[in-house]
Order: C-alpha cells, then sequence, then structure tokens
C-alpha cells in the first residue's frame, strides 16, 4: 500500500532527478546519508529509471510478481530474484482462488487478502472486482466485523493514516506524512458505533479501508485517491482499555467542546492538504455526533455520512423496487421502524422525500412512518428531551407502547425495517403478524453484521409462508421453502457509496445534497430485473454492483451540473465515457520506460529468439 522512498543511486554528485513534473519527490536530507537521493514512487507515476528494482518488488504499487517480463526483469535488474516462470495476471487470478479458497475460516480468508493488498496491489484489487459476490463479504461487512473486534492481533502495516487526540494542533503535520499527495476521497471514522458491535476506539480502521476497497473495486477510484482515517480520541470500551492488545489510545473518549474542536481542526487540516473538494465520508460514529456533523459540515465541505444517507438510499432503492411486487403506492404504505439511530432516521427522512416527488403532502408522509426507540414507540407525550433531534418528527399523539409485538400488532405496518443493532427481536410471532395484516410484507433487518441482525432470512420466510419481501444489511445463504429457493438481497450501502464518490470526485462538486442519494436509489431500483424479483430479491445480484455504480455516477454527475456544484469545467457531454475514461485499469501496465535501449545481459537471448525461454511458461 505504502510507496516507499527509493535509492535512486546518484552518489557523490548532483542529482538531476525531476521532481513535479514526474511525480516524484525528493525525501526530506536529514534522513538520508550525505550525497544520497532518495525519491518517493507516489500515485501512479513512475519513473522507473529513478526507482531501485528491488523496489519494483517491494512495493505493492509497482510489484507485479511472475508477471514481469523477461525484458523487466533484466531492465529493473531483479533478474535472478524470481523463479524462472512467467505468469499472466489471469494465471495468478487463478492461483490466487485456490489460495484463497484453502482457508476456510473468514477470518483467515481476510488475512490472505490483506497480505495481498500489501503484495500485489493491482492484483489485489482485479481479484475482488472479478469475484466480488465470494470476496464482497470477507473484505467487507460481516469478516470486517470480525477483524476489526481481532484488530490488535491481526494488525500487520498500516493502510490508513491514525491521527489521535495527542496530534491536536498538528494534524495537517501528520495528514503531510501520508505519501500520497493526490489524495480524492477519505473515509474517516472514530469508531464509536462499528457496525452494530459498538465502541471498537482505534480497532475501527478496518472499516475505512474496506469501504475504500469498496471505492476502487466497484467504482475504479484509483487506490493512492482514496485515504483511510481514523481519529482516535480514546475509547469508552472497558475490554479494550484492558486489552493488552488494545493498540488505539488507552484512554476514556474526549467529548464536548475538545472533542468538536478537534474535529474542526481535522475538516480544517483536510481541506488545507487536499483541497475543498475533497471527499470526507463519515463512517461508524456514535449517532449522536453523526447527525452533528452532518449538519454542520454538509453545506461547507464536501461530505456525506454514510450510515445516514448511504443506507436511506439502498434501504429506498429497495422500497422503490418492493413496490413493484406490491403493486401499491407510497402512500399506501405505513411504515414502523425498529431503531431511531442513524440508519432508521436517514432511511426515514429520506423516504419521506421519495413520497413528497410520489405526491403525498409531507405532514402525511411524517404520518405514516412510526418509530420505535430502546424506550419504546415515539409518542408526543415523552419527556422532553428524549425526542431530540430528528426523532420528533416521527412522534405520534398515541398512547405509549413499549413491546415490539405489541405495537406491531396495533400499527399494523406494510413495511417492517430494522436498524437497531438487536438481534432476533423480529420474533416468529411479530413476522407472523406482519405476514396476517399483510399479503406481502415488507421485512428489512438491516443491522450489521449478521450476528445483529433483527431475524435471518430463514425466520423471515418461514414464518411467512414465503410471501415476505425481504432484505438485509449483512449477506444471507438462499433459503429453500417447499420446492422454491429464495437468494435474498443484500441491502447495504455497498451498492450506492462507491458509485456516489465517483460521481462527486470526477465533477468536484462542492457538496453533496441529499437528492443526489435519492437518485442514486432511484438508479439502484431501475437495475432490478424481474429476474432479481422473481428470485426473491429487491436488488441486483452483487455481480452487476459495478455496473450499478456506473449508473449512479452518471446520475450524481447530471445532478451535480444541473445543480452547478460541479467544479470541473467544461461539462463534458457523453458522461459515462467521461468517467469510464478515468478509470482504475485493473491490468497490469508496462514497467519499460517509453524510450528503452534495452541493456539486456548478453548471454540471454529475448523469448522470441530461444526455444529454451520461451518453453520456461
Ligand atoms: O458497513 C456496512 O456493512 C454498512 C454500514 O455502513 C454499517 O452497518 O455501519
Ligand atoms: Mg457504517
Amino acid at each position: 500500500m505504502f510507496s516507499r522512498p527509493s535509492l535512486c543511486g546518484t552518489v557523490g554528485k548532483l542529482c538531476r532527478c525531476g521532481t513535479s513534473a514526474t511525480g516524484i519527490t525528493t525525501v526530506a536530507a536529514a534522513t538520508v546519508p550525505a550525497a544520497r537521493h532518495y525519491h518517493e514512487v507516489v500515485g501512479d507515476i513512475v519513473c522507473p529509471s529513478q526507482v531501485r528494482g528491488i523496489d519494483h518488488i517491494r512495493d505493492p504499487r509497482l510489484n507485479k510478481g511472475l508477471a514481469f517480463t523477461l525484458e523487466e526483469r533484466q531492465t529493473l535488474g531483479i533478474h535472478g530474484l524470481q523463479p524462472a516462470r512467467f505468469k499472466t495476471q489471469e494465471e495468478q487470478l487463478q492461483l490466487c482462488k485456490i489460495a484463497v479458497n484453502r482457508y476456510t475460516e473468514p477470518l483467515n480468508k481476510y488475512l490472505y487478502l490483506s497480505d495481498l493488498y500489501d503484495r500485489n496491489e493491482r492484483l489485489f484489487f482485479r481479484f475482488l472486482s472479478e469475484n466480488i459476490e465470494d470476496l464482497m463479504p470477507i473484505v467487507y461487512t460481516p469478516t470486517v466485523g470480525l477483524a476489526c473486534q481481532r484488530f490488535g492481533l491481526i494488525y500487520r502495516r498500516p493502510h490508513g493514516l491514525f491521527i489521535t487526540y495527542n496530534d491536536r494542533g498538528h494534524i495537517f503535520d501528520v495528514m503531510k506524512n501520508w505519501p500520497e499527495p493526490n489524495v480524492r476521497a477519505i473515509c474517516v471514522t472514530d469508531g464509536e458505533r462499528i457496525l452494530g458491535l459498538g465502541d471498537l476506539g482505534a480497532c475501527g480502521m478496518g472499516i475505512p479501508v474496506g469501504k475504500l476497497a469498496l471505492y476502487t473495486a466497484l467504482a475504479g477510484i484509483k487506490p493512492h485517491q482514496c485515504l483511510p482515517i481514523l481519529v482516535d480520541v480514546g475509547t469508552n470500551n472497558i475490554d479494550l482499555l484492558e486489552d493488552p492488545l488494545y493498540v488505539g489510545l488507552r484512554q476514556k473518549r474526549v467529548v464536548g467542546r475538545e472533542y468538536d474542536d478537534f474535529i474542526d481542526e481535522f475538516m480544517e487540516a483536510v481541506v488545507q492538504r487536499y483541497g475543498q473538494n475533497t471527499l470526507i465520508q463519515f463512517e461508524d460514529f456514535g449517532n449522536h455526533n453523526a447527525f452533528r456533523f452532518l449538519d454542520k459540515y454538509r453545506n461547507t465541505y464536501c461530505t456525506f455520512n454514510d450510515d445516514i444517507q448511504g443506507t436511506a438510499s439502498v434501504a429506498v432503492a429497495g422500497l422503490y423496487a418492493s413496490k413493484r411486487i406490491t403493486g401499491k403506492s407510497f402512500k399506501d404504505y405505513t411504515f414502523l421502524f425498529a431503531g431511531a439511530g442513524e440508519a432508521a432516521i436517514g432511511i426515514a427522512d429520506l423516504t419521506v422525500k421519495a413520497m413528497v416527488q410520489d405526491g403525498v403532502p409531507i405532514e402525511e408522509a411524517y404520518n405514516r412512518i412510526y418509530m420505535v426507540d430502546i424506550d419504546g414507540l415515539l409518542t408526543k407525550s415523552r419527556k422532553v428531551g428524549s425526542l431530540d433531534g430528528h426523532k420528533i418528527h416521527y412522534a405520534k399523539d398515541i398512547n405509549p407502547m413499549t413491546d415490539l409485538a405489541e405495537i406491531v400488532s396495533t400499527i399494523k405496518p406494510s413495511v417492517l425495517i430494522g436498524a437497531s443493532a438487536a438481534a432476533g427481536i423480529f420474533t416468529p410471532e411479530i413476522l407472523r403478524t406482519m405476514a396476517d395484516n399483510n399479503e406481502r410484507p415488507v421485512v428489512f433487518a438491516l443491522s450489521n453484521p449478521t450476528s445483529k441482525a433483527e431475524c435471518t432470512a430463514e425466520d423471515a420466510y418461514k414464518n411467512t409462508d414465503a410471501r415476505v419481501i425481504f432484505s438485509s444489511g449483512s449477506p444471507f445463504p438462499p433459503v429453500q421453502v417447499g420446492d422454491k429457493t429464495f437468494y435474498p438481497g443484500q441491502g447495504n450501502n455497498a451498492y450506492i457509496f462507491p458509485g456516489v464518490g465517483l460521481g462527486v470526485i470526477c465533477t468536484g462538486t462542492h457538496h453533496i445534497p441529499d437528492e443526489m442519494f435519492l437518485i442514486a436509489a432511484q438508479e439502484l431500483a431501475n437495475f432490478v430485473e424481474p429476474s432479481d424479483i422473481e428470485r426473491g430479491s429487491l436488488y441486483p445480484p452483487l455481480s452487476s454492483i459495478r455496473e450499478v455504480s456506473m449508473n449512479i455516477a452518471v446520475g450524481v454527475t447530471k445532478c451535480a451540473y444541473d445543480r452547478g456544484l460541479a467544479s470541473t469545467y467544461p461539462e463534458p457531454q457523453d458522461k459515462r465515457k467521461w468517467l469510464e475514461n478515468q478509470l482504475y485499469n485493473f491490468n497490469y501496465e508496462s514497467s519499460m520506460p517509453a524510450t528503452w535501449v534495452w541493456p539486456r545481459m548478453p548471454y540471454i537471448k529475448t523469448r522470441e529468439e530461444s526455444p529454451l525461454i520461451a518453453a520456461i511458461k
């Protein structure tokens, strides 16, 4: 992942290596032996003559393993450092498949992939992007949750930047240590609410790393343009504080004014280092902070909160698709949310927007949405203070109730959405009530990872005579009911954020309106085929998620120009083609300089000249 400084070989005389134009920078002399010059390989710009041959093997961004050609091996001076065999990238992909499948434990698969990432970046991303259905559950939800829980044990090399509270006043200096000068997208967490697993402090780094891996694998955003960040302000997780393997600051969370000032400084440092239009994706912050920061920064920075807006978008896409099965329109739906945190409120707010766009008056839209939090149904009779922020819009003038089964029987929702991180609260009884009250009940169990889902896919189908329209945040295996197999779709924000990210960074959008997430929802829903619905899924298969991401990026790009939010001019006419031209190349590129006279070792022949070498295939 990291590009390391390398020795250019110039000793005792002035080095004539260029700096800016080639993307090569000279590293501060203080750490460098006298009269020697070191260089960094940054971004995707490489000047092979100024990088030591061995660095082409050691640097995962340059390494191609056995795919280095004979010419490259000789030119780079790495001939003999590898076995004789030449492999194509395709052959290497086959090996990766065999290697990863040797492991049965998902965490071991995760570690294999993490090592591949550290060894050969292009191969890692091609492998991931071409095997999304198998590998997304490993590098992302649910296995990434386990990786975070075991972070202290499995930590090997940094894949992102750790900014601790001790760095306050110097965040910009820390950011300067990140070796990439052209970061366009940051995913940041403070680790307070990692998936539904709670406060994992610095171990939460796995989340931004996993999210940004999907930026590249699903939307083709170049890896050097992505920066995962963990802001470490401590943790309130006592187990971690007492765990000798914990790698973060061993202190309680900094809160209040100090915390806010710290995040303010972070936002300013991002802009100072990488520019005003750097995309900052907030991920897995605690509820109270997530909403505050979104409101505070959304109009002044290029930012969004994935748990509020990304999850909302994927859920609303599922609701659009569900209408094709129920034959109803939004005005006929009654919604009940179990949970009133980031995801639930985000989905409810965007659902209101979608209903209004469908012609439902706004008061009526709010009336149609009920919400339950840890204290029961949100009602107007609640104590002041327990209806903070956005919750107030969803409080109803009815008797308080605390039992979810009773609430479901009374409200008779047509749509039941779980975003509570309370595993199993959609009991068989509740699911049966949903089926009694609706010909096609809609049930989303969105909490992550799998262990936190409100019900399993199997429970949902089996307790509703398989009439349920189901989706979940984490993947579930297919469910067999009678002679029919259902393939539940994964209502995960991974369908949304990579495409939104691509559109936003290519257009240089100043800030991100909710409208973009509604557009993303519509693009995703439009992609759902009757055959997906037939299979029991409200979403297209994960294998088409790259196409979905591109469609979303095109929709976001149009919106950015229509709304005057873009800063990249002129406006491209063919937006899809323009976006495609900016994508990461998953295939190896030549490591040979463009104009190079091959100084081959005299006793070696080219492959064409030598049947012996041609035979080493
Ligand atoms: O990471 C995921 O799978 C979805 C998400 O944002 C969350 O659960 O916080
Ligand atoms: Mg999240």
